[in-house]
C-alpha cells in the first residue's frame, strides 16, 4: 500500500497545483521588461493559455473551477465569451492604466471586480507627455538628426523652435495622468485648461465641456483620457481645424481617440503644426507618412514604462491578487464613474 505525501513532502509542482489559479491569455509587455518572477507569489499560481497545446476554450474548461482571477494587459481582451467559460473568476487585474480591452459591463453583471495599474504610471506618462511637447516645439529629435547627419556644418543652423512658456495648453481628460501633466505645464509657465466628462471641483483651471471649444482656445492639446465609445475618434477633423495651423497635438492616451487619417492629412496640409505621439490606431503599425515629417515625434507606446514604474506595478499586481484571494480590499480597484 502506498504512503501518501505529507505537506512537507510535496514537490513544488504539487504545491502549485493546490494554489488558486490566475489565468493569462498573453504575456503582458511588463513580463519581458522586468523579471517575470517579480509578479509571482506563494499565494497563487499563474496558468498561461499560451503555454498549453490545448485550444483556449478547452484549456479554460479543464481548469475553470480553479481559476479565480485573470491577469490581463492592454493587448489581451477580456470579453463576455471568455468570462462565460470562467464561472469562478471574481477579479480581473490589468497591468495597464487603460481599461478599454475589458468588457466592464459584463464584469459588473457577473459581480467581477476590476483592478488596474492605478497611479503607478502617472508620473512617467506625464513626464513623457511634456517631453514630447518640448521635443515638438523645440525640435529636439529633428535637430539631433540634423547634427548626426553632418548637416550643421554643411547647411548651417537648424531652424528655431517655439517657446513653451506662455502656451495655452488644453488637457483632454483630467484624471490622475491629466492632472500630473497639468501640474508640470503650470510649472513651465503654461496656461492650462481642460475638457473632461465633468468639471472637477478640486481645480481652478478653466473647464470646456466641448473639446472643439477647448481646441479653439489652445495652442496645444494633450490627450490624456481613456478610450471608450464616447472618446473613439473624438479628436476629429473639426477639432484639429479648431486647434489650427499653429497648434500641436500630443497623444499619450490611446491611438483611436484621434482620427489618425485626418491627423495625417492635417499635418500634410500644414493645418496643424506638429504632433508628439506615443500611441497609434494600429500599433505597432505607424502611418508611413509620419516618417518624413520632422514636426512629428514618435514613441513606441512606452510612456508608462520605466524600471521604477514596473517595479511598482509588480508589487501592485501581486498585492491586488493576494488581497482578493484573502478577502481584503483591493489596492487599486476600478470604481465605475458616475
Ligand atoms: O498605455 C498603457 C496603459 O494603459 O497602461
Amino acid at each position: 500500500m502506498g504512503v501518501s505525501n505529507t505537506d512537507s513532502d510535496k514537490t513544488q509542482e504539487e504545491e502549485q497545483q493546490d494554489l488558486p489559479k490566475v489565468v493569462l491569455f498573453r504575456p503582458p509587455a511588463a513580463f519581458s521588461l522586468i523579471d517575470e518572477e517579480s509578479f509571482t507569489s506563494n499565494k497563487f499560481h499563474f496558468l498561461k493559455t499560451y503555454d498549453s497545446q490545448l485550444p483556449v476554450d478547452q484549456f479554460l474548461s479543464t481548469h475553470s473551477h480553479s481559476i479565480k482571477a485573470i491577469l490581463s494587459s492592454a493587448g489581451a481582451p477580456v470579453n463576455a465569451d471568455i468570462l462565460q467559460l470562467l464561472p469562478e473568476v471574481g477579479l480581473v487585474v490589468t497591468t495597464s492604466a487603460g481599461l478599454n480591452h475589458i468588457d466592464i459591463p459584463e464584469c459588473r453583471r457577473r459581480g467581477i471586480k476590476i483592478a488596474n495599474a492605478g497611479h503607478v504610471y502617472s508620473d512617467d506618462v506625464a513626464d513623457l507627455a511634456v517631453g514630447l511637447l518640448i521635443d515638438v516645439l523645440r525640435k529636439v529629435s529633428a535637430s539631433d538628426r540634423y547634427v548626426r547627419q553632418g548637416l550643421w556644418a554643411d547647411k548651417g543652423n537648424y531652424p528655431l523652435g517655439s517657446k513653451l512658456r506662455g502656451k495655452r495648453t488644453g488637457i483632454v481628460g483630467l484624471g490622475n495622468i491629466g492632472y500630473e501633466v497639468a501640474k508640470r505645464l503650470e510649472a513651465f509657465g503654461c496656461f492650462v485648461s481642460y475638457n473632461s466628462r465633468k468639471k472637477k471641483p478640486y481645480v481652478s483651471y478653466p473647464f470646456y465641456h466641448n473639446v472643439c471649444e477647448l481646441a479653439a482656445n489652445c495652442d496645444v492639446l494633450i490627450i490624456c483620457c481613456g478610450l471608450s465609445d464616447e472618446t473613439r475618434h473624438m479628436i476629429n477633423k473639426q477639432v484639429l481645424s479648431a486647434l489650427g495651423k499653429e497648434g500641436v497635438i500630443v497623444n499619450i492616451g490611446r491611438g483611436n481617440i484621434i482620427d489618425e487619417k485626418e491627423m495625417v492629412s492635417c499635418l500634410m496640409r500644414g493645418e496643424i503644426a506638429g504632433a508628439g505621439l506615443d500611441v497609434f490606431e494600429n500599433e505597432p503599425d505607424v502611418p508611413k507618412e509620419f516618417f518624413a515629417m520632422d514636426n512629428v515625434v514618435l514613441s513606441p507606446h512606452r510612456a508608462v514604462f520605466t524600471p521604477e514604474s514596473l517595479k511598482d506595478l509588480s508589487q501592485l499586481v501581486v498585492g491586488n491578487l493576494e488581497a482578493f484571494l484573502s478577502n481584503k480590499p483591493l489596492l487599486s480597484e476600478y470604481v465605475d464613474k458616475k
